[in-house]
């Protein structure tokens, strides 16, 4: 552990929440500059189609050892503007950023970290697991396993986040670290990658002052090691307005200052706008950029607008319209700022050559190999998605059910053709039964791991091949142990045929559904964005399945008998009726009991054709994010 500096109090020193220093090895300093960044999104409407411009001209730089933050009223475009300047929205649709003087090119990412607004971590890991599981999937693979855990502890102790460590991170349903620790594990897995450039969404929202101003101290620090950082902030506190080098502020997507924060005041009230009252800087500015001119002292033009009395411009109350505001601010930045601002950044700047083309000469590649990459991801899907398998109510729904189901068929046998007939609802429900509940299942857990998997592949950490693998077979052991459980119970309460075989291949073949049954649901999470729509498609899917199944309507006409072949629950149902009465009836329930091998190949057909589809909207979804 590190020692106690002499910058910490004894109040830090007894409260262990000593002050950071970010000791990271020297990174490539990265200037960056945008020029007019304009961007535009069409909405497209039921009747039409319009353009919607979120940013206009928009122009600024930020230099190494600088914290730029990005202020201005929900709305104003500064998550926009923060995306295109971290290469999250790919194209401008007008204007230039450069970083050293250079384009945006893929080979930044490995130099950029991005903490977005909300914070995508599995809740079931520990912080340590996280940062560790990070650091090995993302940093260079000339480093050692052991290197990169150590990074992971450094980053630990350069946070403050060691006396939580062991905790888990915890959710909604989870108990576990506080807010703030919780941003400071997102920062940490950005930091983790020693970056040129950091990004930041909101990181103090929801945060209390002293935590804020704790977390923005740490990215005074970051940036002191010589990383360039870019924030977006909401509602900063005075101390906290003051930690910032440069600001911007917007008011719906307009400029209306670029400049040291210091000297944000000062120029306001150079063009006629000061407080009336003491009032912290932020949120005088905040209530300019919403147009609310309360406790403020309005400038004579504004004034002059009022006693025009144009009725669209004014609000009745002896105030400009905040629109009138708004396109004073803009003005007074356009004349008196911008031009001068914009001639310095047009102007090149004196960057060695040798920065400009390390931003190119650094090759791409991957922090682990392959075959790592699926171990890391096998190990790390098999500990967070065990706590969703074995959830009380996951138990309980299945134990319940299987009870439910062995009393109702309470030691049917099986000997008869009437028995047959009746057990044969057993078997149908078995297949129905294993086959809606995972399709759920995957469509309930995936949109938490579809935020992650967006976030990791936009930072490069891994092969969509691996993670998909990985996730396919650290799924095979938690998707057995229910099953196992449920069979057991029904098996012998319903007492279906007594013997290992036809008990271990009962297993198998439910066990083959909900592989299929996974896959469907994981295509549909990932091709649907929206739950309420995939479970709505989901159910009639599996609805479908199950009545062309044949249990209901024994002749299916032959335009839809193909169904049959898209059908893993009739499928099932075959084999389960195969593997029970293969010695005791030719025909039961209309159909022919045979060997199962036709069955058994169409099964393992559906296995490997959803999971393919399941692989192939997973690559559709990427380029769905546009990552
Ligand atoms: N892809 C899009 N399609 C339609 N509108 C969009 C899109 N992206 C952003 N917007 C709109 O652009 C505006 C700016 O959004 P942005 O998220 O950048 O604002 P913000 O300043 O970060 O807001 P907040 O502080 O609430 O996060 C909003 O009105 C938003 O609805």
């Amino acid at each position: 552990m590190k020692p106690f500096s002499d910058d910490d109090t004894p109040e830090d020193i007894e409260t262990g929440t000593r002050k950071m220093k970010i000791q990271a090895e020297p990174t490539l300093p990265i200037y960056l500059k945008f020029t007019e960044v304009c961007y535009k999104v069409v909405i497209k409407g039921v009747t039409s189609t319009r353009e919607k411009e979120i940013l206009t001209g928009i122009s600024g730089s930020v230099d190494p050892g600088e914290v730029l933050a990005m202020m201005g009223p929900s709305g104003s475009g500064k998550t926009t503007l923060l995306s295109l300047l971290g290469g999250r929205i790919k194209e401008p649709t007008g204007g230039s950023i450069t970083y050293n003087e250079q384009p945006y090119s893929k080979h930044l990412k490995s130099r950029i970290g991005f903490v977005t607004q909300d914070d995508i971590l599995f809740p079931h890991l520990t912080v340590r697991e996280t940062l560790t599981y990070a650091a090995r999937l993302r940093l260079p693979k000339k480093l050692t396993k052991e290197e990169k855990q150590k990074r992971a502890i450094d980053v630990i102790y350069e946070l403050g986040l060691e006396r939580c460590q062991d905790t888990m991170i915890g959710g909604s349903f989870v108990r576990g670290v506080s807010g703030g620790e919780r941003k400071r594990v997102c920062i940490g897995n950005e930091i983790i990658i020693n970056p040129s450039l950091l990004f930041l969404d909101e990181p103090t929202s929801g945060l209390d002052s002293t935590t804020a101003l704790r977390t923005t101290e740490i990215l005074h620090d970051i940036a002191e090691a010589g990383k360039t950082v870019i924030t977006t902030i909401h509602q900063p506190s005075s101390r906290l307005f003051h930690k910032f080098d440069k600001l911007i502020l917007l008011g719906k997507g307009s400029l209306l200052y670029f400049g040291k924060a210091s000297e944000a005041m000062v120029y306001f009230s150079s063009i006629g706008c000061s407080p009336l009252i003491s009032m912290n800087p932020a949120e005088f500015l905040l209530d300019l950029a919403n147009g609310n001119l309360n406790d403020v002292s309005v400038p004579s033009e504004l004034e002059d607008k009022v006693q025009i009395g144009n009725s669209d411009r004014e609000t009745g109350n002896g105030k400009p319209s905040p629109a009138v505001v708004q396109e004073y601010l803009v003005e007074a930045y356009e004349t008196r700022v911008a031009e001068s601002e914009k001639k310095k950044l047009l102007a090149p700047m004196m960057i060695d050559e040798e920065l400009k083309s390390k931003i190119f000469t650094t090759k791409r590649e991957w922090g682990a190999s392959w075959f790592e990459q699926y171990s890391i991801l096998f190990w790390r899907g098999l500990k967070e998605r065990r706590h969703d398998y074995f959830s009380w109510l996951r138990i309980t729904q299945v134990v319940a059910t299987a009870v439910i189901l062995g009393m109702l068929w309470w030691q049917s046998g099986g000997d008869s053709p009437k028995q047959m007939q009746e057990q044969s609802g057993l078997l149908f429900f078995i297949a129905v039964f294993w086959g809606f509940f995972p399709v759920f299942t995957a469509i309930f857990t995936f949109p938490q791991e579809r935020a992650m998997l967006n976030k990791e592949r936009s930072a490069d950490m891994y092969r969509l091949s691996a993670y998909f693998l990985a996730r396919t077979t650290s799924d095979i052991p938690l998707d057995l142990i229910l099953p196992v459980l449920f069979i057991l119970v029904v098996y012998f309460m319903a007492g279906l045929t007594h013997d290992a075989c036809a008990f271990f291949l009962t297993v198998l073949t439910t066990f083959l559904c909900i592989v299929a049954a996974q896959g469907l649901g994981l295509a549909i999470g990932a091709t649907l964005m929206d739950i309420k729509k995939a479970t709505t498609l989901a159910s009639v899917t599996v609805m479908t399945f199950m009545l062309a199944g044949g249990y209901f309507v024994k002749e299916v006409p032959v335009f839809i008998s193909w169904l049959r072949y898209l059908s893993y629950n009739y499928q099932t149902y075959k084999l389960l009726l195969k593997v029970q009465y293969k010695e005791k009836n030719d025909w039961v329930d209309g159909i022919k009991v045979g060997n199962g091998v036709k069955e058994v190949s169409t099964l393992l057909a559906m296995v490997f054709g959803y999971r393919l589809l399941a692989y192939i909207s997973l690559r559709r979804m990427k380029l769905h994010s546009g990552t």
